[in-house]
């Protein structure tokens, strides 16, 4: 079973949505030096699309998640371990159950540090939106759909990384029902 077809289950759908979903591989590697201690290597963000896996450095820390509390938490090296956090797509797909964690990363030893990502981004065919099994009553529409591409481009221009841009495709409370 793949992990799609984990994260579908665990919001109750036995099947996978996530098909054809184009995805992304990024090497992130910061040349960190003694100069940059303290600074920032990647500013505080969201992912965009929907699923990151993510294979940090083992040795170098420095990448950190905010907690519900609004604080940051720091997520120390394990090597042999893949980390996963979800993006603002998953958020709008999963009407709001799912949660886009926002996170940095921060220079804390001068050494060079890797990271290698693997992104599932958005459906390029459809929009993004959530399947109406998890849209009802208790549960109205967050969103308006959208296209993926679009989405990215939202972000991008009103320089909105942090998933701030998802205030701007949010559903009219009038409009709010299945
Ligand atoms: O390098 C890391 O640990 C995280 C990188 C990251 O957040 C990203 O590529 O989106
Ligand atoms: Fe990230």
């Amino acid at each position: 079973m793949d992990i799609g077809q984990k994260i579908a289950k665990s919001v109750g759908l036995d099947r996978n949505l996530f098909k054809g979903w184009p995805s992304q591989f990024r090497i992130n590697k910061y040349n960190f030096t003694s100069k940059s201690l303290g600074s920032s290597g990647v500013q505080i963000h969201t992912d965009n699309g929907f699923l990151t896996i993510l294979h940090d450095d083992e040795c170098v820390g420095g990448l950190e998640v905010m907690n519900k509390k609004g604080e940051f938490v720091a997520v120390d090296p394990w090597p042999g371990t893949l980390l996963l956090n979800l993006g603002d797509v998953a958020k709008v797909w999963s009407n709001g159950r799912f949660h886009n964690v926002q996170h940095r990363v921060q220079c804390k030893e001068a050494a060079i540090r890797v990271s290698i990502a693997t992104f599932l981004l958005g459906p390029i065919e459809e929009a993004v939106e959530a399947p109406p099994e998890l849209v009802d009553r208790e549960h109205p529409r967050l969103y308006i759909p959208f296209g993926y591409e679009d989405y990215r481009k939202l972000r991008l221009s009103n320089n909105m990384r942090a998933g701030e841009a998802l205030d701007l495709v949010r559903a009219p409370i009038s409009s709010n029902s299945a």
